[in-house]
């Protein structure tokens, strides 16, 4: 690929590209560097490997999720785009080089149709308006377009029309979920949803198996480098014994490694119970679900509850951003499996939990970095722990 670097044309304003400009093999060096800065001190003491950053071949339309905030703008517009940096102003954006190319002209279009049947925009100043957000979440390996309308209030007026409008106005979309967010807060989505065309799912595949991802769910927004990410991980799950997929989301990695080895028995912990609900059926539909169990609740009530009791052999752990807690990182060290598998999306926040798993009992043997987000400062590692 060499030294070229991509533009945008709203690259300055948007703030989502940050490094945009710098050539991708020095954004990866740069992220290698960060990862080195981080847990390099902790990988020589242990003589573990700190291996070169996973990058991509060609670092664009690699997000196959798109959000857009609505605002009213005069004569009965309605603004959509990305927040300019800092910021809740919002920018239009008719194509995004980083994003699904689907997936920006669906959030534009919802934009018209709302003008067209005057859905108001939510005003975040005064609490009042209907339309607060729309998710887009496209399938990599599937043709599934899954939308997801933020609303304030439980009930659109004129809902038949609306989703007459969106479908004639958008083929793409397979299916289409009202999420309801009456709270005055940040967060792009609330707790209830209603679907209204569709099955209200999408569907991916990873490594061969096959996924439902409800609106609420997680799921990680660029699959071709979330199937290296997950190598990683079942390379450090080994192929026999009982794994816990602590943080599991809807049971992506478990369910791979059970698919992959017969030997495997998963045991799954997820906070979001519709998450819990797509990853039950995520087991069943991979022909996995009489080796894996998936369990709704808090990582570490669990652990402080259930888990002692348990035996595992590995534990994988993908936290949120914010890390795990030290009770959870105690309690896992406690069970005394033979690995443990960290994967991160914040190698700050790793490299805390990681010394607390060293003081009690366990050395890195591997640290692998991931570039899952080209173009922004975020870098992903996978880093195995094995007991002393
Ligand atoms: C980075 S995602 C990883 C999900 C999954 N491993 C994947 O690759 O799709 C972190 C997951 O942890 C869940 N989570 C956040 N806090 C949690 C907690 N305290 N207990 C259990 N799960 C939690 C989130 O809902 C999310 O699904």
């Amino acid at each position: 690929m060499g030294y070229k670097t991509y533009t945008c044309p709203i690259s300055w304003d948007c703030g989502g590209c940050e490094w945009l400009a710098v050539p991708y093999p020095i954004q990866l060096r740069r992220k290698q560097e960060q990862v080195l800065d981080l847990l390099g001190d902790m990988a020589s003491a242990d003589g573990a490997s700190l291996e070169d950053i996973r990058g991509m071949d060609e670092p664009v339309r690699y997000r196959h999720k798109a959000a857009t905030p609505f605002a009213h703008a005069r004569g009965g517009r309605v603004h959509c785009g990305f927040y300019a940096a800092g910021t809740h102003r919002i920018v239009p954006c008719d194509e995004c080089l980083v994003e699904d190319p689907r997936a920006r002209a669906i959030l534009n279009m919802v934009a018209r149709v709302a003008e067209r049947l005057h859905i108001p925009p939510y005003d975040e100043d005064r609490g009042t308006g209907v339309l607060r957000h729309a998710v887009v979440r496209c399938g990599w390996k599937t043709d599934d377009v899954l939308l997801t309308l933020v609303t304030r209030v439980a009930e659109l007026r004129d809902e038949r029309r609306v989703v007459d409008e969106l479908r004639a106005a958008c083929p793409d979309v397979t299916s289409i979920v009202l999420n309801v967010n009456d709270r005055r807060t940040n967060a792009i989505l609330g707790r209830r949803s209603r679907t209204l065309f569709g099955p209200g799912v999408m569907h991916d595949e990873l490594l061969g198996c096959r996924f439902e991802i409800g609106p609420t769910s997680f799921y990680q927004t660029n699959p071709a480098q979330t199937e290296v990410l997950y190598e990683l991980a079942l390379e450090g799950a080994g192929s026999s014994g009982h794994v816990l997929d602590a943080y599991c989301g809807t049971g992506t990695i478990g369910i791979c490694a059970a698919a992959r080895s017969n030997e495997l028995q998963v045991t799954g912990v997820e906070q979001v119970s519709s998450a819990v609900a797509c990853a039950r059926r995520n087991a069943e539909a991979n022909g996995v679900a009489d080796r894996c169990r998936f369990v709704a609740a808090d990582a570490t009530s669990w652990m402080e509850r259930e888990g002692r009791g348990q035996h595992f052999d590995t534990v994988i752990m993908d936290p949120p951003r914010a890390g795990s807690t030290p009770e959870f990182l105690a309690g896992a060290a406690a069970l005394r499996p033979r690995r443990i598998v960290y994967v991160s999306c914040n190698v700050v926040t790793q490299a805390r939990d990681l010394e607390v798993l060293r003081e009690r009992g366990y050395r890195l043997t591997r640290v692998a970095p991931v570039d899952m987000f080209p173009h922004t400062k975020h870098v992903e590692s996978v880093v195995t722990l094995e007991r002393r």
